[in-house]
């Protein structure tokens, strides 16, 4: 092993800032049914104004303002009832000086009229007048045609996933399909003599079943990718080149577990040499310091520790962000975080980010340690602190920031 070394460590705020591969994903239309969560590709500017007419948000009377100024239950103002508003119907009648029109919630606001009086501060004394008992202000009672969104301004913003909502508006819009990014295709290959499928019923001694490749895949769907496992390739020389140059045609993302270290049998990095330009061999984080980042025409290639805890973090702090950029998201959804009393200090080392995973009980954060070989401590874990890079560590009883796991 003499002679090997990570001789292009770098920082992961480095990382995130400085290894930004080209790729993007095609764009592609789709039905609001198949959008949820998707990235559109530019702004979408609504067609029409919303809600397109002067509305009535109240069950009242649409009044002219000015004729309920000083209205109180001693001293009401008597309004002519002019007639009424039926709902999903332009109105038949307006609204002149002393006057007034029945309105149902939603119905809309007749000429003349700039504002509704609730049903409750009224009373029709005798028929045909309405007495008022509270003054409205304009615009009381109602809403613009245009006070949810104007004409040509951006109903959803390109590069930010669309949520539930945003599928409202659109449809409000009359906007039923939305161009949005391909889904990244994430292929995951997994590297070492002693991995096996999953589906292994009987191990033999060294062997363990695949682990990542499964967890990656979820990652990948939790960040709008679509997961190809593309299976597990053996320690043999040329075996990861050859995956590699299968997969990299029709992919927007390669993930490559094991074989990043610097013993004698980790080939990845040079394999990744063989079809593209690595651009740093180890990463100052903790746990996951065997990464490699590459890319080959654009196409970012990670290669990941062996060990699935490690690799889990590492994918979660460069691969998700990379994953959504060459999906046309740009700044990743900001994960839900606790604030939380750390329990005990942890220790770090300067210029070296650590992702600690914790188990939130009653506002305290407990650090779950364990070597990282072990994939259980993730699965207890709700979140993770994160210990920056320029931190020597953190004390015991400080609050801090716990991303938490969906
Ligand atoms: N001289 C050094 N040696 C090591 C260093 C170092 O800095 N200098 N770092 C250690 C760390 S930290 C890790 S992590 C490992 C990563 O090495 P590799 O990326 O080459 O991974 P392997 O050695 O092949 O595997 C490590 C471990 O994980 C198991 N494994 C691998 N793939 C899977 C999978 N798909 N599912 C489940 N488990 C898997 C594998 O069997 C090993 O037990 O290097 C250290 N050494
Ligand atoms: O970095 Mo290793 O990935 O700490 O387990």
């Amino acid at each position: 092993m003499s002679g090997r070394e990570f001789f292009t460590t770098r920082t992961v705020a480095e990382a995130l800032a400085g290894f930004r591969p080209a790729h993007r994903t095609a764009v592609e239309e789709v039905p609001l049914s198949a959008a949820l969560h998707r990235v559109p590709a530019a702004d979408i500017p609504s067609p029409h104004a919303l809600p397109g007419f002067a509305k009535s948000t109240v069950d009242g009377f649409a009044v002219r303002a000015a004729d309920t100024y000083g209205a109180s239950d001693g001293l009401p103002s008597y309004l002519d009832l002019l007639g009424a508003v039926r709902m999903g119907a332009a109105p038949t009648v307006s609204v002149r000086p002393g006057g007034c029109v029945a309105m149902p919630t939603g119905g809309v606001i007749p000429d003349g009229a700039d504002a509704v009086v609730m049903v409750e501060y009224t009373a029709e004394t005798m028929p045909g007048t309405i007495e008022v008992t509270r003054p409205v202000a304009p615009g009381g009672g109602m809403v613009r045609a245009d006070d949810d969104v104007a004409a040509g301004t951006v109903l959803v913003a390109g590069g930010r996933p669309l949520r539930a909502p945003d599928l409202g508006l659109l449809a409000a819009a009359g906007v039923t399909s939305v161009p949005v990014h391909a889904r990244p295709r994430v292929a995951i290959i997994s590297t070492g003599d002693e991995v096996v499928p999953p589906e292994t019923a009987e191990l033999t001694a060294g062997q363990v079943r695949d682990a990542t490749a499964s967890a990656l895949a979820g990652l990948a769907i939790e960040a709008g990718g679509e997961p190809v496992i593309a299976g597990i390739v053996s320690d043999e020389p040329g075996a990861l080149k050859e995956k590699l140059t299968e997969v990299l045609p029709s992919s927007d993302l390669v993930v490559v577990s094991a074989g990043s270290s610097v013993g004698a049998r980790d080939e990845t990095a040079g394999a990744v040499a063989a079809v593209g330009e690595v651009w740093c061999h180890g990463l100052a984080i903790k746990p996951g310091k065997p990464t490699l980042l590459a890319e080959s025409n654009g196409v970012p290639m990670i290669g990941l520790p062996g060990n699935p805890l490690s690799a889990l973090v590492v994918f979660g702090q460069i691969g998700l962000p990379l994953l959504w950029r060459i999906g046309g998201c740009p700044t990743p959804p900001v994960r839900p975080n606790v604030r939380a009393r750390l329990s005990r200090d942890l220790a770090s080392v300067a210029g070296r980010l650590d992702v600690i995973q914790v188990k939130v009980t009653d506002g305290v954060a407990e650090p779950l340690f364990g070597p990282s070989a072990l994939l259980s401590v993730l699965t207890s874990a709700d979140g993770y602190v994160i210990i920056p890079e320029p931190a020597t560590g953190l004390d015991a009883g400080i609050d801090v920031d716990v991303t938490l796991y969906p």
